[in-house]
């Protein structure tokens, strides 16, 4: 069996953070494994408060993993403060896992901060240049490149000055943006739109989570990348389209497997 990390933040709802990967892999029948590096009192409405995992433990953690268990991909999610990042960082570079796909959590829809501005040029200089994929969101894009994103052009324009500063390839989201939740991905030699159709819910809760650790999970499986993000958009908006109310915000998306009997007795 394939095996993928997640180095992220707790959501006690359920619906994002570590909760919403480890629920992607096994959907995806990887297996997952997690490091934590903030502990957030979450739930659909609020992030109430956030307690950062001390950076000791944070390394303890992922040498653990990597000292015993072969690795096959790592998604990263909220970090929180620039003291993780580096640690992060430290980490990867010691043991330097093939994939690496970097989410760069900075607001939850709720609305509140989960990375600190002072740790957002840390991000750059340090983790951005060690990923496979980076998948930011349009306000993330805009934090990143210090660029207004609405148009088309804009989005490839953020995608190029993203590329720049060092990661292999960026997905640059749709989902903020009006109209239809089209993504564009750059490589530095090609740009593709892997397309989306807007559905009208307010149960969004983990969407940016759950697509990158789903574009984990198929790297892990073995997939091209191309073929990982297109079926990994496929599994989010099926996600969202099954997504439930649960509380009284926003309701998380639904995990489903995503493989047929057939398949997943082959991936074991
Ligand atoms: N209402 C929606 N309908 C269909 N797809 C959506 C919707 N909202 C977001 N998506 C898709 O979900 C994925 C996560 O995007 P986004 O919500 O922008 O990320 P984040 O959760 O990081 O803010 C993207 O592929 C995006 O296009
Ligand atoms: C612990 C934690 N990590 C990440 C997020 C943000 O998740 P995302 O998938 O972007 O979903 P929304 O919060 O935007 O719904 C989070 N909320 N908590």
């Amino acid at each position: 069996m394939k095996t993928a990390l997640t180095i992220a933040g707790s959501d006690s709802g359920g619906g994002a953070g570590i909760q919403a990967d480890l629920k992607t892999f096994s959907a995806h029948g990887v297996f997952g494994m997690s490091v934590i590096t903030a502990v957030t009192a979450q739930n659909t409405m609020e992030v109430r408060s956030v307690q950062a995992i001390d950076t000791g433990i944070i390394t303890d953690q992922i040498a653990a993993i990597f000292e015993d268990i072969h690795v096959d991909a790592v998604k990263i999610g909220m970090l929180g403060s620039k003291e993780i990042v580096e640690t992060v960082a430290a980490s990867l570079n010691t043991f330097l896992p093939a994939i690496v796909i970097l989410d760069p959590v900075m607001i939850s829809k709720s609305g509140h901060h989960l990375l600190d501005e002072k740790a957002v040029s840390a991000l750059k200089t340090e983790l951005l240049p060690l990923a496979t994929l980076v998948t930011p969101n349009v306000p993330e894009a805009e934090v990143l490149t210090g660029l207004s994103i609405r148009t088309k052009q804009d989005f490839y324009e953020a995608c190029i000055s993203i590329k720049e500063l060092g990661a292999k390839a960026v997905l640059l989201k749709g989902g903020h943006s009006a109209g239809n939740p089209n993504d564009l991905f750059y490589d530095g030699t090609d740009f593709f739109w892997i397309k989306g159709e807007r559905i009208h819910t307010k149960n969004t809760h983990g969407t940016g989570c759950t697509l990158s650790s789903a574009i984990t999970s198929n790297l892990a499986n073995g997939l091209p990348l191309r073929q990982s993000i297109e079926q990994a958009k496929t599994y989010i908006s099926e996600a969202i389209r099954n997504s439930f109310s649960l509380g009284k915000g926003h309701g998380p998306v639904h995990h489903f497997y995503s493989f047929s009997k057939e398949e997943r007795s082959d991936l074991i």
